[in-house]
Parts: structure tokens; sequence; C-alpha cells
């Protein structure tokens, strides 16, 4: 099955120049996202994670699932200022701006194996935040997986994992 057939292309979204990758449509399909999901734990499995790290917000909607499927904890990478007690955060550059993301003090234990699953890998500034988080608190980062790869943003460059991609786009 090619999921490209299901992943939606919005042009100049959320601002001019923009191609905007939308996963609504795959979602909307419950073949297709049954297949994604599967390849996706097909992908991480080997790595043997303890937990799973979602970022917010589509990161979620990949992360639950494949956790529930692979049989390990799930934690969440929230943006700024939406998880309670104490926290810790890090900056990082988007493709169309900036943002802040934050861990909880306590989500990880020292030495456990995380794996970080978001929808799109862009310029790779998430990815690379959310792994700086969780080795600050102690983890350890064996691998990440998205389902999308923009390869034209050379994101990959910026991280020191392996990273597994299920569809990979060159504009
Ligand atoms: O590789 P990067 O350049 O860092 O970009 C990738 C990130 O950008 C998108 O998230 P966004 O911040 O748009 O949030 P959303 O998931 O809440 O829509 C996407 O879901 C990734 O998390
Ligand atoms: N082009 C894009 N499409 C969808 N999500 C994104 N996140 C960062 N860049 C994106």
């Amino acid at each position: 099955m090619d999921i490209k057939q299901h992943i939606r292309e919005v042009p100049d979204f959320p601002k001019p120049g923009i191609l905007f990758y939308d996963i609504s449509t795959l979602l909307m399909h419950p073949g297709a996202w049954q297949h994604t999901v599967r390849q996706m734990a097909d992908a991480i499995a080997p790595h043997k994670p303890d937990l799973l790290a979602g970022i917010e917000s589509r990161g979620f909607l990949v992360s639950a699932p494949l956790a529930l499927m692979l049989g390990c904890g799930f934690i969440m990478l929230r943006k700024k200022g939406k998880l309670p007690g104490a926290t810790v955060r890090h900056e990082y550059d988007l493709e169309y701006g900036s943002d802040i993301i934050e861990i909880q003090e306590g989500a990880v234990q020292p030495g456990q194996k995380v794996v970080l699953v978001d929808d799109l890998l862009a310029t790779g500034g998430t990815l690379a935040a959310a792994a700086e988080l969780i080795r600050k608190v102690g983890g350890q980062v064996p691998a990440a997986a998205c389902i999308i790869e923009l390869t034209f943003l050379n994101g990959r460059d910026k991280l020191d994992m392996p990273i597994t991609t299920l569809a990979q786009y060159d504009q």
C-alpha cells in the first residue's frame, strides 16, 4: 500500500510558500492508518523501548496507538505551559516559526530507553529538542520514527539517532 495516496498536500498553509502535508486524510482511512501504525511498530520494536515519547499534537495521534500495540509506556512532550508540576523545557525552531517543548520531571527513570515518535520530520528541530529533553532527564534515545520526512530540509543531519520514516518528499 502506498500511504502517500492518503496524505493530502495543501499549498500555502500555514503561510505562503509552505506545502503542508496533512495526515487528516490518512487518519480517515482505517486500512491505510492500520498499515501505517503497523509499519511504524515494526520499525520501532527492534529498539526494545521502555517508553514511547509522543510530541504534541499530531505526534500523539501516532505514538499513543503505537505504545499500546508495542506494550510499552507512553509519555507526552508538550508545548509550553500544558504539563502540570515541575517540568524541563527546550526552545527550538520550526520550518515556520519557533516553539518550546516540555517534559515532566519524573516521566523518565534514569537509563530508560525512550523512542521518539512524531508525525513528520521537517527541519529536525523538534526531534532534536525532544532528544535533548529526554537525555536531560536521564533517558536514552535509541531511535526515532515519523510517518513523513521532508528530505529537502535535511532534518536528519540534526539528529544523532537512527530515524525511520515511511513516506519521503523532496519538495
Ligand atoms: O522537524 P521540524 O521542523 O521541527 O518540524 C516538525 C514538527 O512540526 C509539526 O508540528 P507543529 O509544531 O506544527 O505542531 P502540531 O503537531 O501541534 O500541529 C510536526 O507535527 C512536527 O512536530
Ligand atoms: N510542511 C509541513 N507539513 C506538515 N507539517 C509540518 N511541520 C513542519 N513542516 C510541515
